[in-house]
């Protein structure tokens, strides 16, 4: 996935993105970090074609994103967001079965043996049969993911992923996450965490202010006077026995 000139504008607001150029490596983890307001789920809005922008284009598959179907293109990108559409009365299993959709047309068409695997690989065939409205958030997040991957999508989108699950879940999800990758899945995330991206990523997108002002590998963006200024906070990084470098805020 590439952005070429990306900018775009909320309707009466100044910011929003400009001109955002650059790509996301294929089967690795790219994470987009940045201060609160610096555009990150915009941008992902725009990757997911949720957002359309003013200016510039998504490539996916080297295609513009808008040259494809609604349904080519959910076959190729696929989107884990904290903001649903109302799917409260929709069992576990239905909610993964929507996945199907861009391949079937009609929930009553999804085979129950395309959804099984996705129930299970995530611990969700003992709640299949209950109301998605009736799940912790974090259970509910895994069943999102579940519906995202039984897309099967090239390349996987995910807001705050982390946002719900406890530390368990969380180590489970970035795990999940550099496998899927490991078999040729782009995965795209917003983390606020700036370690765990760190830790977990293979590329970095760092915004401000609706602007890339750097993208690297983590090494090379894992600079003290980068990180303060972008962040207008004092940090250093430390070396943190048995985990490697840490990124430490310092006190006022
Ligand atoms: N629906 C909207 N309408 C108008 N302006 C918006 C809307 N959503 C976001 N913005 C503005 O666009 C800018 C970027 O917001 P965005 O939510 O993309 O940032 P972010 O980096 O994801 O922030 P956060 O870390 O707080 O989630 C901000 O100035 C925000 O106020």
């Amino acid at each position: 996935m590439e952005c070429q000139h990306i900018s775009y504008q909320y309707p009466q607001q100044s910011t929003g993105l400009v001109d955002l150029s650059g790509h996301f490596p294929e089967g690795q983890v790219t994470t987009i970090i940045g201060p609160n307001g610096a555009g990150k789920s915009t941008l992902l809005n725009v990757l997911a074609r949720r957002l359309q922008p003013q200016q510039g284009k998504v490539l996916v598959g080297g295609k513009d994103s808008y040259d494809l179907s609604d349904r080519q293109f959910a076959q190729q990108v696929a989107l884990v967001t904290q903001q649903h559409e109302l799917f409260d009365e929709l069992t576990v299993r239905e909610v993964v079965a929507t996945g199907r959709l861009p391949y079937h047309g009609l929930l009553s068409q999804v085979p129950p043996a395309e959804v099984d695997p996705y129930l299970e690989v995530n611990g969700l065939t003992n709640l299949a049969d209950d109301l998605i409205q009736n799940l912790s958030g974090g259970q509910q997040q895994r069943v999102w993911l579940a519906a995202a991957l039984a897309q099967e999508p090239r390349v996987l989108l995910l807001d705050e992923p982390t946002t719900y699950l406890d530390v368990h879940y969380q180590q489970a999800l970035m795990a999940q996450l550099r496998e899927l990758a490991s078999r040729g899945m782009t995965v795209i995330q917003v983390l606020h965490d700036i370690n765990q991206a760190f830790r977990i990523s293979d590329w970095l997108w760092l915004l401000q202010d609706g602007q890339l002002i750097k993208c690297g590998t983590p090494a090379e963006l894992r600079t003290a006077p980068l990180l303060a200024q972008t962040f207008k906070t004092a940090v250093e990084i430390v070396e943190v026995p048995k985990l490697g470098p840490y990124i430490v805020q310092l006190p006022e």
